[in-house]
């Protein structure tokens, strides 16, 4: 297991995942009964009795989304799609107050070029991967989710978020200086709504609990402690929808911004190095990071 997902990962890396699907022929085997996977920073829990599995992200201290981060992550999906027996996917965090803070600003500091369009390309895997999965997808959302997390729980079916004030969620790029990309924007656009997008947008709003709730950014919330107890629940009234039926109206509905973002990948990465390689963009990104680390003085 160690060395296919280490082949994996550098298969990935090099992009030879989308070219030839080495992984999808290799990987096959996995998932077939009840079935625990561990690597780094995430672990799969797969009950063969439900066909669910619970794929919790443990990569301290906030489950940011680095490009091993998401390479493990996108590899982990890949395999739970080509188990048959595995029909919905429960998104959660192992760590207290955090679910996801988002894309890992150092992978977008003071690196090289080529470092940002692998980055880049990782980033629009994870999001291709997850976005247009075959399997139900139910966030659990246990803590604070700002920008590329709130991207992970908006790509899902359904979001379930704990009812606690301390946790926000919403995409906040504008506070660091930095764009949401139009994909990014048309997620939120697709869950929300024009008019709310926009005032979130500008503004990098972060939603308490009960906000999100109120303009339909997550589905349903409930105490901290019952999160995952009622996505297992929203996850088996999903279930008992025809797999085939429910998966053709998810594809026709995802088609049109899927297909966005597949047309205007290669120009989407040259815009994102071209931005982040800025010298402004990354004295904000900096400057961000700095901010994040006085905060605990
Ligand atoms: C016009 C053309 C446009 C083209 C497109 C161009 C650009 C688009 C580019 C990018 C899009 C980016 C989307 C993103 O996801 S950016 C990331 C945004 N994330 C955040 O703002 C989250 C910041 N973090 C927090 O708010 C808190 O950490 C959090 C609430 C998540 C948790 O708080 P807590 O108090 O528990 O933990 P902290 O003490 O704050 O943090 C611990 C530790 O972790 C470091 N850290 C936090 N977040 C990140 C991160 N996202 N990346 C890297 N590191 C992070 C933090 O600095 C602390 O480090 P240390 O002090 O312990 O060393």
């Amino acid at each position: 297991m160690a060395a296919l997902l280490k082949r994996s990962a550098s298969l990935l890396r090099a992009g030879a995942l989308q070219k030839h699907g080495v992984l999808t022929k290799q990987a096959l085997c996995l998932f077939s009964t009840n079935m625990r996977m561990f690597t780094n920073k995430i672990s799969v829990e797969m009950d063969g009795t439900t066909g669910v599995a619970v794929l919790t992200m443990k990569s301290p201290p906030v489950n940011s989304l680095s490009l091993d981060f998401l390479t493990e992550f996108t590899i982990s999906l890949e395999k739970l799609e080509m188990d048959k027996a595995c029909r919905g996917v429960i998104l959660t965090s192992a760590l207290p107050r955090v679910f996801s803070a988002g894309l890992d600003i150092t992978e977008m500091c003071g690196k090289s070029a080529e470092h940002y369009a692998a980055f880049w390309r990782a980033v629009q895997e994870f999001w291709l991967k997850l976005y247009t999965s075959n399997m139900v997808t139910v966030a659990a959302i246990n803590g604070s989710c700002p920008a590329g997390g709130c991207l992970m729980a908006l790509v899902c079916d359904y979001r379930v978020m704990a009812d606690d004030p301390k946790f926000s969620i919403g995409l906040n790029e504008t506070k660091l200086g930095i764009v949401a990309p139009f994909w990014f924007k048309d997620t939120m656009t697709n869950t929300i709504g024009n008019r709310e997008t926009e005032k979130a947008l500008q503004l990098g709003y972060m939603y308490s609990p009960a906000d999100a709730l109120k303009v339909g950014l997550v589905d349903q919330l409930a105490s901290a402690d019952k999160v995952e107890t009622v996505a297992s629940t929203v996850m088996s009234e999903w279930l008992a929808i025809p797999d085939h039926a429910r998966h053709l109206t998810k594809s026709m509905m995802r088609k049109p911004t899927r297909d966005r973002l597949v047309t205007h990948r290669d120009a989407d990465i040259t815009s994102f190095v071209n931005f982040v390689t800025k010298d402004s963009i990354q004295k904000s990104l900096q400057m961000y990071l700095e901010s994040l680390k006085q905060r605990k003085r």
